[in-house]
């Protein structure tokens, strides 16, 4: 209400500029459902009407020119002293601004209390303030509604938060992983890997797996879970690599609403989510310092705090961690904290690169085609035997995953039942290229390689042939025995 809304006393006030009120208005305002106070310029009253009576339990008699403020305005909620100069009534009366409120209590006779929203309004005579008047209600059911409502907006919205969590983290797991776990290959290296996981499975050790990308270090960590007691609990799968240092922190431990810019709800960490079940940290080298000295004291003690709070939840999770890097370098190198390196290395896996155990590879390409022909709604039955020679004398310096495209990709193109492999170029920059290449492999690749750079021109200045200290027509030659074309 702005304080251009005033009342101005229609009254027959006598000159000595009291509030009065017509016998007719009195009748009005004894009809109204609010209670309503007279005031005059001292503050006393000069009017109550009986709705104010039965809301106070305060009589007119008892009120009629005596001090209301001291009467049923004298102290805050919490009890505190509510002195008069700073009561709103009183600076209408002062003022002459109207004011609205809606956060104060009114105290009854009795000594109870309730919430009250009110209205100060000044009377004018003749463009002169001569007192206030005080329209009040009771607002118990409000604030019980309000009060309830919230509650309940604070239990659905606790709800969704838990049901958004739960779904973003099962959409994820549903997008990263179909299809079964298990591990294929032959090789006496892959036989002793299945045999430790076998035997590691079944304990709470905390596992540490390491190898290249693409080996099979998630595939791993599945298995681990799916083979131990807490199976039937979910296996909770992070990328330390995949967030900023601050996003991580929230994903792992949670956060409170309001913790950062951008926490605009309260959300569980994984930490939480994976609760008797397993965690599974990939590119743990990864973490930031912090994020290392937390994830520290979460395996030591088991429970930890959400980001912007200071309660400590307990958990119990059986944590399970990978790293393509060599973690002990990045020790050396401070990179990475020597009391959780061996924390988390209490039972470590390695997984070899494909080129240790390239007898692994006919057995990698059948469960790999069969999860193809699902997936592709393809037929296919194999790969040609030239095909497999081929994908047996490649380094893969991609391991499985680079398997896996190459197989994919010649599914799509592929036009019968038996998949035609061509020879697969190696990347003369990967160290892997080098190991276990005939030496007319490496010689194709590195021809390959230089024409490549030198945009298939063989002679002159510019050429490969001059690159490579021959005379093009031997390159010519060589390129014709190893089978070299530029591609259309
Ligand atoms: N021995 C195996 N048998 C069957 N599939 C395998 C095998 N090893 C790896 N794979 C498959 O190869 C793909 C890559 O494996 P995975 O993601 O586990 O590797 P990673 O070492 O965790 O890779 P990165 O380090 O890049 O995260 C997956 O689809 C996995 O199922």
């Amino acid at each position: 209400m702005s304080s251009k809304h005033k009342i101005t006393a229609m009254n027959t006030a006598p000159s000595n500029s009291h509030v009065d009120f017509l016998p007719e208005n009195k009748l009005l305002l004894n009809a109204v459902g609010e209670g309503i106070y007279g005031f005059d310029l001292n503050g006393n009253a000069v009017f109550i009407n009986p709705a104010a009576e039965r809301m106070t339990g305060w009589s007119a008699e008892e009120l009629l020119g005596k001090n209301i403020h001291n009467c049923h305005h004298h102290s805050h909620a919490d009890g505190s002293h509510y002195p008069q100069e700073e009561c709103p009534i009183y600076n209408t009366l002062h003022d002459g601004i109207a004011r609205e409120i809606s956060h104060e209590l009114f105290w009854r006779k009795d000594g109870s209390s309730f919430p009250v929203h009110y209205t100060s309004t000044p009377v004018y005579k003749a463009n002169k303030l001569i007192g206030v008047v005080a329209i009040f209600r009771d607002i118990s059911i409000q604030k019980q509604t309000e009060d309830s409502l919230r509650q309940a907006l604070e239990q659905v919205q606790a709800l969704s938060e838990k049901l958004a969590s739960e779904n973003d983290y099962l959409h994820t797991e549903l997008e990263s992983h179909t299809g079964d776990v298990n591990i294929s290959g032959d090789s006496p290296l892959i036989q002793r890997l299945i045999q430790q996981i076998k035997l590691v499975a079944n304990t709470n050790s905390t596992v540490l797996i390491s190898g290249e990308n693409g080996t099979g270090k998630e595939l791993v960590a599945r298995n681990i879970h799916k083979l131990s007691n807490r199976s039937d609990k979910p296996l909770v799968c992070v990328n330390c690599a995949a967030f900023s240092p601050t996003l991580l922190e929230s994903e792992l431990f949670g956060h409170e609403k309001g913790a950062y810019t951008g926490a605009t709800a309260r959300r569980k960490g994984r930490f939480e989510l994976a609760h008797q079940g397993t965690l599974f940290l990939d590119e743990v080298a990864e973490l930031s310092l912090e994020a290392q000295s937390k994830l520290l004291r979460v395996i030591q003690e088991q429970e930890f705090e959400r980001v912007g709070s200071s309660t400590s939840i307990k958990v119990d999770i059986r944590l399970v961690t990978a790293s393509h890097h060599d973690l002990l370098k990045r020790v050396e190198q401070g990179l990475f904290r020597m009391d959780l390196y061996y924390r988390l290395n209490v039972f470590p896996l390695h997984v070899p690169p494909l080129r240790e155990r390239l007898s692994d590879i006919p057995t990698l390409v059948s469960h790999i085609v069969a999860g193809l022909n699902k997936k592709l709604g393809k037929k296919i039955k194999g790969v040609s035997k030239k095909g497999l020679s081929n994908l047996m004398s490649y380094a893969w310096p991609g391991n499985v995953r680079e398997l896996q495209n190459i197989l994919e990709r010649q599914s799509i193109l592929a036009q019968g039942h038996v998949l035609q492999i061509p020879t697969l170029a190696q990347q003369t920059d990967t160290p892997a290229a080098h190991t276990l290449l005939t030496l007319e492999q490496v010689e194709a690749s590195h021809i390959r390689y230089c024409l490549k750079q030198l945009n298939w021109r063989i002679s002159g200045p510019n050429g490969a042939a001059s690159l490579l200290g021959l005379p093009a027509s031997t390159l010519r030659s060589r390129m014709k025995k190893l089978n070299i074309r530029r591609p259309s």
